[in-house]
């Protein structure tokens, strides 16, 4: 018998197109050599040209899942993905003070503020925008917006690296212990940089902008790469290298998959064993 590996949480949506979403997660998570744990917030509708709909799990289901999995398995991470409502931010804030998951509590709580899918389509409902700033933001370890999401929480329209710091320091201001800032959607940029901010110091986190339209799922990837590396104990600045290590591999892997956009590859780990 083997010991029981580290364990990470995924509260998120599913993805039944299998690029995005908790499943990316999952598949990260394993990747990683963890044990994925999962708390369904939403069903979505969804393959690779876009989402055309989706329907919300109820918040007290949301919160009995996060609730059963913390207290008999345990989790040395957790993080979120597709929250949908501002019913379900509530009850997952609730959950985690219960358990023990947030900043300054035993378990690191990365905060992924999704939005919307990358074609476009809605995953949160505007008045739940309130609920991430006030509920969850003060309660994460990490915030990981892309350029998208820092304008619409905090109103800063990212052009250049310069503005990435402006955006850090805003997102800093509504609560985390640490903000991401990933500077995939930079298109001006000829790299994709990113970068890492605690109130004082800078971190930046260099990275080659690959020429591929396949990077659905690639936030889910980092975020849950960085949640794989804090389960097993690594510190912030640690984890996050190792996200951003994890998910240049994956865009470079990156692979097409039906009509539209492709996910990024959370396989590149595994051996070229044909069997
Ligand atoms: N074309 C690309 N080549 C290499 N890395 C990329 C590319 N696009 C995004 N990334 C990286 O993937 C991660 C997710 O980036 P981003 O696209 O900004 O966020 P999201 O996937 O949430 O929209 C970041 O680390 C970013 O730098
Ligand atoms: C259920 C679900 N969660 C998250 C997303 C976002 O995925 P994507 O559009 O690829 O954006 P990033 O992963 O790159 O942030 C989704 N589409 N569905």
């Amino acid at each position: 018998m083997s010991s029981t590996p580290p364990r990470a949480l995924t509260i998120a949506g599913t993805d039944s197109g299998g690029g995005a979403g908790m499943h990316a997660d999952c598949r990260t998570f394993f990747s990683c050599g963890v044990h994925a744990t999962t708390a369904v917030t939403a069903v979505t509708v969804q393959n690779s040209l876009g989402v055309t709909g989706f329907t919300e799990i109820p918040p007290e289901v949301v919160a009995a899942q996060i609730r059963a999995v913390v207290t008999d398995i345990g989790v040395g991470a957790a993080k979120t993905g597709m929250l949908a409502s501002a019913g379900i931010i509530s009850a997952i804030a609730g959950a985690c003070d219960e358990v023990g998951i947030g900043r300054g509590r035993e378990i690191p709580f990365v905060v992924d503020p999704v939005s919307a899918s990358m074609h476009g389509d809605q995953l949160l409902h505007d008045d739940a925008l309130d609920g991430l700033r006030g509920e969850l933001f003060p309660r994460a370890s990490l915030v990981t917006p892309n350029l998208d999401e820092v304008r619409l929480l905090t109103g800063i329209e990212v052009t250049s690296r310069a503005g990435m710091l402006d955006a850090a320091k805003a997102m800093y201001e509504l609560g985390p212990q640490w903000v991401l800032i990933k500077g995939g959607h930079l298109a001006s940029d000829p790299d994709c940089m990113d970068l890492l901010y605690d109130g004082a110091d800078v971190v930046e986190l260099p990275g080659p902008r690959f020429d591929t339209r396949h990077t659905h799922g690639g936030g889910d990837t980092l975020a849950s790469a960085i949640t794989s590396a804090l389960a097993k104990g690594a510190d912030m600045p640690e984890a996050v290298a190792f996200g951003k290590r994890f998910v240049v591999r994956a865009v470079e892997a990156a692979y097409p998959l039906g009509g539209g956009v492709g996910p990024v590859s959370n396989f590149w780990r595994l051996s070229a064993d044909p069997i």
